[in-house]
């Protein structure tokens, strides 16, 4: 990758070679008044001379034009804007025809970018020149991993402080920054007991690592811009928009997560981010959990994959460490999805599953094929197999979009002596022996499936609102432990049934968030964002604190831990420890404790890069973030700084009003109203109340907010879900959830209803034949036909009763999506009335 950069760089510097020495590519570098000169005469060229004398007698470096540029130097109308923009790109691309391929940047038009005219497309056509060769490249096929470490596109938007420090992007050295300790990649694995326990407190109990995707072709092709500037552990998404009067500009968010991964990170640096470091502790009783999340096409598959391989290698190479060489270890895959709401084995025909839990509240997936993993190249071929057999569709954004939860488990057990490898996980775990640890690697569905909601296609409904439920399970299982909540829902979804000892008691876990960092996904991106950011939560306020927990436990392990791995019930410690941990989390409440990860305000006494470029409105979000709105059309005009709004941001104005009670509906299970504020949670816990939107402060406290709106269809991201729609947005949950079960009933009545018929036909049978017999009664024939028939017409009456109920139920379920999608347009068309107030 350094590699890369150098390349880069001197790309960048024979352009720039090239300016000073008369626009000659192959003439050598620049000299000091030379090169002022050619500017002067570069910049005539353009009809921009008056801007030459600033950058020659400040003695400025023509090297830091482009940054010059972008704060829109001296330049003081759009059209002088353009015409050096313009003339950046042509130079940009002449460039291309040196000996060093230079990529052209729409980074280069960093500062246009964002202002005036930018977004049209007689602006952009002048310089799409460099995009075509891309454009003439198969518009389907997406960049792969080797293409990926070409130099991507970037954003116009990145301000130049950033982009210095991407252009320096060095993985292990940020990763060292970020004070976490390597495992080395091939041998280096800890497998002394002290070692491994050290190794254990530090590895953090849940981890967000962001992953953002490159452009692909299409986007390219779109001429796309990347709204996502990556800087260390932090991100921005410059997310574009428009006024009334069409005036663009471009609001900032900024998160700040464990790891953000940029474009140009390979799968491999992935792996040794976010699953390599667990690895050791797998065999010191850790269940582990890794899971993608983000929208359709965001790169969660691409990520996923090649994630077990990697895993199921350094597992396999520690099984035969002499640390654990005679301790019969062995190594066990399986491949299962969860399919609206359903399990299918994905290396069994897609055998269906079914979730049991045994009396000690532990989960068994009863019928699921487990493979011993003997080899790595096994592994390879499962989870092609595996895939081969998920449920796909096809997307806008992508054609092979996966509509399931996959999960790839991976298994280190205590061998019972059993020779054959092929065998059933029954809920009697003796069989496969015992668990010493494991790690599940999840592919969760497209986020933005939840929405598929309001679809005219009822099976794609169905699948939307099963994902959405358990994507919001999910959060809610957080959000619980985040609490230190006693009961933790896990039965919300089978999903979080599925992960449910992946959370408690000695777990681990990371969760990648995948994001597309093209402007057309923004919306989409925010919300992957916020959803990480809130599981981020967790491990700021509750890491500690449960690590302090899990320390201390290791530490009065550690005199008999040594003995416990080897100790054939140490399964049964194990799962005291599990109960215990969460009883002791409940009782100490909430609690928190920043103190071993980079907070907001960490973030916040960064200086903000270019920051005296932009004119900021800030605005904090529930998550404590800021949003930045910034105003490009003055963030690029240098002196004459104005600012748009002269409305305050929503924090100025916040005033204290009253609190009120979030809407009940009678009679609701606790679970449902913890699940309703949580909703409003993710709502960004906003109501309408008198004419106003309310927002929800620390102390629960309602407060009038004007501004800083996220405009969004998404109705489980809508801001604007009034307490009637978040009523309406339950009642289609259950109803959803009512329409699985009556289903799943009526099926199972059916194939009874079948077995039923069956049996009476043997007895017809019978009948017959006995009344063929010499000598047999007619009467007795009659009376029992009659039995038989009316027993088989019951049958059949009663299933066409419940079909007739379950039809129903689905015309039901129509019309409240369509009220459903209605109030959703009703939310929009709010969200952009207010922005017209909001405008002025
Ligand atoms: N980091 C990356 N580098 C290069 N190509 C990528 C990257 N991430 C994703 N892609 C490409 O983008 C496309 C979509 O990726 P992928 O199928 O992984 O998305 P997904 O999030 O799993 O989508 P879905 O939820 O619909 O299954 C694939 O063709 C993949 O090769």
């Amino acid at each position: 990758m350094g590699g890369q950069m150098q390349q880069r760089n001197a790309s960048a510097t024979s352009l720039y070679d090239q300016l000073a020495d008369g626009g000659s590519p192959h003439n050598a570098g620049p000299s000091g008044d030379a090169g002022d000169a050619v500017m002067a005469r570069w910049l005539q060229s353009a009809g921009l001379q008056h801007l030459a004398s600033p950058v020659a007698s400040n003695g400025i470096d023509q090297r830091l034009l482009p940054n010059l540029l972008m704060q829109g130097y001296g330049a003081q109308s759009a059209e002088e804007k353009q015409r050096l923009f313009k003339l950046m790109r042509n130079l940009n691309f002449n460039g291309e025809t040196g000996s060093e391929p230079f990529s052209p940047s729409t980074q280069s038009s960093g500062g246009i970018g964002a202002s005036d005219g930018f977004y049209s497309s007689e602006f952009r056509g002048d310089f799409g020149a460099g995009l075509l060769d891309l454009h003439a490249m198969d518009d389907t096929e997406l960049l792969t991993e080797s293409v990926m470490s070409e130099p991507f596109e970037e954003s116009p938007f990145v301000p130049s402080t950033t982009k210095a420090v991407n252009n320096d992007y060095d993985f292990p050295s940020n990763r060292q920054q970020r004070g976490q300790t390597d495992v080395d990649a091939s041998h280096g694995f800890p497998t002394h007991e002290k070692e491994i326990n050290s190794r254990e407190n530090n590895v953090a109990k849940i981890k967000v690592v962001v992953r953002k995707r490159p452009l692909n072709k299409k986007e390219l092709a779109r001429k796309e811009d990347d709204v996502v500037s990556v800087c260390d552990n932090g991100l921005t998404v410059h997310e574009p928009k428009l006024k009334v009067d069409l005036t663009a500009y471009v609001e900032k968010h900024e998160f700040c997560f464990d790891a953000v991964l940029d474009q140009r990170v390979t799968n491999d640096e992935v792996y040794r981010e976010t699953v390599q470091p667990i690895i050791p502790i797998i065999f010191q009783r850790t269940k582990a959990t890794c899971f993608a999340y983000g929208q359709t096409g965001s790169g969660k598959t691409y990520t996923m994959q090649p994630l077990p391989l990697r895993a199921a290698e350094d597992l396999v190479r520690l099984l035969h460490h002499p640390t654990y060489r005679n301790q019969k270890f062995k190594l066990w895959l399986s491949y299962f999805e969860i399919y609206g709401g359903k399990l299918y084995d994905l290396l069994s025909d897609r055998k269906k599953l079914c979730m049991r839990e045994d009396g000690r509240q532990q989960v068994c997936i009863v019928g699921l094929q487990e493979f011993e993993v003997l080899d790595v190249q096994i592994v390879k071929e499962y989870i092609e197999r595996g895939n081969a057999a998920r449920s796909t569709g096809s997307t806008g954004a992508n054609e092979e979009s996966s509509r399931s939860h996959a999960i790839l488990q991976l298994v280190v057990k205590k061998h019972n002596e059993v020779k054959d490898t092929r065998r059933n996980n029954d809920i009697n775990e003796s069989k496969g022996g015992k668990v010493i640890g494991k790690i599940s690697f999840i592919d969760l569905a497209g986020s933005e499936r939840g929405a598929d909601t309001t679809d005219n296609d009822r099976q794609t409904r169905i699948e939307g609102a099963e994902i959405n439920k358990s994507l919001l399970a999910l959060k809610e299982c957080i959000r619980a432990l985040d609490n230190d909540q006693i009961h933790i829902p896990f039965r919300g979804s089978k999903l979080t049934e599925v992960l449910r000892d992946s959370f408690v008691g000695n777990s681990r876990t990371v969760m990648i968030s995948c994001i597309s960092p093209n402007a057309g996904s923004c919306e989409h991106t925010l919300n992957t964002l916020r959803y990480a950011d809130r599981v981020k939560s967790l491990s700021k306020s509750g890491n500690s604190k449960k690590d302090q927990v899990g320390s201390s436990q290791t530490t009065s392990k550690d005199s008999s831990s040594a003995n416990m791995l080897v100790s054939s019930d140490g399964e049964d410690i194990y799962d005291r420890h599990q109960e215990s941990k969460v009883i002791d989390a409940g009782k100490r409440g909430p609690q928190r404790d920043n103190a071993s990860y980079n907070t907001i305000s960490d973030f916040e006494k960064q200086p903000p890069p270019s920051s005296s470029n932009y004119s900021t409105f800030k605005s904090r979000d529930d998550n404590g973030l800021e949003n930045e709105k910034t105003d490009a059309k003055n963030s690029f005009s240098g002196v004459n700084n104005q600012r748009i709004y002269s409305r305050p941001s929503s924090v100025d104005t916040e005033e204290t009003v009253p609190k009120v009670s979030p809407p009940r509906r009678k009679g609701y299970k606790e679970d449902k109203s913890e699940k309703a504020s949580w909703q409003k949670k993710d709502n960004n816990d906003e109501k309408f109340e008198k004419g106003v939107w309310l927002k929800r402060d620390g102390n629960n406290t309602d407060i009038p907010n004007i501004g800083n709106k996220q405009q969004g269809s998404n109705i489980s991201n809508s801001s604007y879900m009034t307490s009637k729609q978040l009523e309406a947005e339950q009642l289609h949950d259950e109803n959803v959830n009512e329409i699985l079960e009556e289903e799943e009933a009526l099926i199972a009545a059916h194939r009874k209803e079948i077995e039923d018929t069956m049996e009476i036909v043997r007895e017809e049978m019978k009948l017959l034949a006995e009344v063929e017999k010499p000598g047999s009664l007619i009467d007795t024939y009659v009376t029992q036909l009659s039995f038989v028939l009316s027993r088989k017409a019951a049958s059949l009456v009663s299933l066409q009763a419940r079909l007739a109920r379950f039809q129903h139920r689905l015309k039901e379920q129509e019309i409240l999506s369509r009220n459903r999608s209605r109030w959703v347009d009703v939310a929009v068309d709010i969200d952009i009335c207010l922005g017209w107030f909001e405008c002025g």
